[in-house]
């Protein structure tokens, strides 16, 4: 049997640009990872199966839209596996947050079988074939914090991993991608750089240069993803945001101590969300067991 972890990841910033005639927009947006994570185990068996047992009353599809069996029936077309797997998810990480779990999981399928089957594809040939995946999909096989540019899956590689501990929290209502990009207006000279606000500008100044876009289209349909954002405030973070289309939101804060009082006064609330360290690497080995 294999395992691996597949993690979600937040935006730090996001400046929505242009509209494109493919109807996506071109965007800019820093991607780091959270210690929030779907558990997958892999092994052979006589027929291809998805099975997910996902926390809370989250109803994600094990049937071909299911973004694991698109990322299998990709690699299929390209080079054809040699056998059959069932594949076991336990879900953690809520859908519908902004927080990538999709992509997060089509990315960690075709690096896992890349691996199980001894493909010897490249990131490069893995993110060719995640083309119809979903614009996330790159950074997750690349694996490395980053900016991303073009509709998101140019990655520029850039150590921007917060040196601070992050608390995320789901505020049980998902948030539409398309929706949310439909109704925002594109800018396409912001007034802040944002590669620069992320190597060179102190955490307590985020607030006043660091701007997710998109919030403008989503705190308005989602008023608790608006109020939870106050709350990180009031919870003592430096910098709170809301990830990617939302609806999750997260406050980045100076002090471990702080960070989890946060936590442990949004867990009371009965939300899902999670407590990341500072500067947190994820284990993106995958492992043979038994
Ligand atoms: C907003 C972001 C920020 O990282 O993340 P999430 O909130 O989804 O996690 C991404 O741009 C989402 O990426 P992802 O969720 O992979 O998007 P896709 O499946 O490719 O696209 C879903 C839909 O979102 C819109 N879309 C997506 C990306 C983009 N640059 N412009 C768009 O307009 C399009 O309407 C598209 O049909
Ligand atoms: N393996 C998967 N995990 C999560 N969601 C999935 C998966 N496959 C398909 N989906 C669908 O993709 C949509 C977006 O999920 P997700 O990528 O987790 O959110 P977001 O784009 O907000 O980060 C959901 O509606 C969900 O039903």
């Amino acid at each position: 049997m294999w395992i691996a972890d597949s993690y979600a990841k937040i935006n730090l910033g996001l400046h929505v640009l242009e509209r494109l005639p493919t109807g996506y927009h071109r965007i800019e947006t820093g991607f780091c990872f959270l210690d929030w994570r779907d558990h997958f185990e892999v092994e052979q068996a006589p027929e291809m199966k998805l099975e997910i047992d996902s926390s809370g009353d989250q109803d994600i599809p094990t049937d071909e839209s299911n973004l694991i069996n698109k990322a299998i029936a990709a690699l299929d077309r390209y080079v054809g596996l040699q056998h059959n797997y069932l594949i076991r998810v336990e879900k953690r990480i809520p859908a519908g947050a902004g927080l990538g779990g999709g992509s997060s999981n089509a990315a960690l399928t075709l690096r896992m079988f890349n691996k199980i089957e001894d493909l010897g594809l490249s990131d490069d040939e893995l993110i060719d074939l995640s083309r119809d995946l979903g614009a996330d999909v790159p950074f997750f096989i690349k694996g490395k914090t980053g900016i991303g540019h073009g509709i998101g899956h140019e990655i520029e590689e850039l150590d921007i991993q917060p040196d601070y501990p992050i608390v995320t929290c789901f505020p049980d209502e998902s948030s539409s991608t398309p929706e949310a990009y439909r109704y925002c207006q594109p800018n396409p000279e912001p007034d802040f750089d944002l590669k620069k606000t992320l190597t060179q500008t102190e955490l307590d100044e985020w607030r006043y240069e660091l701007v997710n876009d998109l919030e403008q289209t989503v705190f308005p349909r989602i008023h608790v993803a608006g109020n939870l954002k106050d709350q990180m405030y009031e919870f003592g973070a430096l910098y709170a945001s809301m990830t990617g289309s939302g609806s999750a939101v997260y406050g980045v804060f100076e002090q471990e101590f702080v960070a989890t009082e946060a936590y442990k006064g949004l867990l009371e609330l009965e939300l899902p969300c999670s407590l990341t360290p500072a500067g947190f690497t994820p284990d993106y080995g995958i492992y043979r067991k038994g």
